[in-house]
């Protein structure tokens, strides 16, 4: 029997790119990529050998089609991707190179997420067989109806007594719908969630706690561990029904050279890891999605903290060194990064 799934919901997103640094303005090419941060976390999860379950809306006709296939290699199970609108959401990506920066621009208006319907996606059937659900801040930003969408879920997810997850996911080019308010929602999504990850920056926006500064330039870094035990107190009293809070930590350095680790409060007890020297980084983008999923994966397996903690940052390690938004890395490759 399978083992009961993992549902995640949000956008799939076409990523157009230039090759070789290449600025988006120059050369004729663009290479296409998926990804979309619940996207990513569910092939990845998929590629660790879990049962998956990916929930979106794509257009009716060849680039829907492509989107469901591309899903449906990594072995997802699609039956209630919801299918209609206009366009698949898109983004254009160019890569940092040297002092210049990354840049990111969506192309997401009227896309088949954009017009999504709250009442469109009926979770009773999607919950039956499941364990847990994932859902991230991205999604909330896109749409109201969007955003109704996932507090259907997630109240029905609790009643069901699927187990949630989130991933903050601050993105501050969204949030343009009448009356869309960040900080509140986010706050809301979290108070749901039994686990929750997200950036420094994004845990401050998330419960407005200033984070703390992480300024490793190699791997004999020190975290300060007292003020993470007092920072993850104060968080505990905002959400206190969260069982695991998680923090991913990166340094830029320079562009293709940064820094990663990540703290993790269970029980009141604070787990660090080793801290991660990347250099060079080959595609940085997906990475906290390669975190989320791996410690999902390794906590359904391992009844240990510590080695799903080292777990996930080895795999989110890893993903920097992967072209494209999704990590495609198995979980002996993980596990021989973690234990090197
Ligand atoms: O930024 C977004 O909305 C995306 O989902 C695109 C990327 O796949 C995502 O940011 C990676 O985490």
């Amino acid at each position: 029997m399978m083992d009961k799934k993992i549902v995640t919901f949000g956008e799939i997103l076409l990523r157009l790119s230039k090759e070789n640094n290449s600025r988006l303005s120059q050369g004729r090419q663009f290479n296409g990529d998926f990804g979309g941060s619940e996207a990513n976390v569910a092939v990845s999860l998929s590629v660790l050998g879990d049962n998956v379950e990916y929930v979106t809306r794509v257009p009716d006709g060849p680039i829907g089609n492509a989107a469901l296939m591309h899903l449906r290699e990594f072995g997802l199970d699609t039956s209630h991707i919801v299918k209609g609108g206009d366009r698949l959401g898109t983004y254009y990506f160019e890569s940092a190179a040297s002092m210049r920066n990354s840049v990111v621009v969506y192309d997401r208006n009227n896309s088949s997420f954009y017009s999504l319907k709250h009442g469109d996606i009926d979770w009773a059937p999607i919950f039956d067989d499941a364990k847990i659900f994932h859902c991230s801040g991205i999604t909330c930003a896109m749409s109201k109806d969007a955003l109704d969408t996932t507090f259907d879920a997630l109240e029905l997810a609790e009643r069901m007594g699927v187990e949630i997850t989130c991933d903050i996911n601050y993105r501050k080019n969204l949030w343009h719908y009448p009356g869309a308010n960040a900080k509140a929602t986010l706050h809301k999504l979290m108070e749901y969630s039994s686990f929750i990850f997200g950036d420094q920056n994004e845990w401050e926006v998330g419960s407005s706690l200033k984070h703390i500064p992480f300024e490793a330039i190699d791997s004999s870094y020190k975290i300060d561990e007292d003020a993470y035990i007092a920072y993850f107190k104060e968080l505990q009293k905002q959400f206190p029904r969260c069982k695991r809070m998680l923090i991913a930590l990166r340094n830029q350095i320079a562009s293709s050279h940064h820094t990663l680790t990540g703290v993790l409060y269970s029980d009141g007890k604070l787990y660090k890891t080793k801290i991660y020297d990347i250099n060079p980084v080959v595609d940085p983008m997906g990475c906290g999605d390669a975190f989320v999923a791996a410690f999902i994966h390794a906590r359904m397996k391992w009844d240990d903290d510590q080695r799903c903690l080292d777990f996930a940052i080895a795999a989110s390690a890893i993903k920097n060194t992967i072209i494209g938004d999704q990590n495609l890395a198995i979980e002996d490759e993980i596990i021989e990064v973690m234990n090197h």
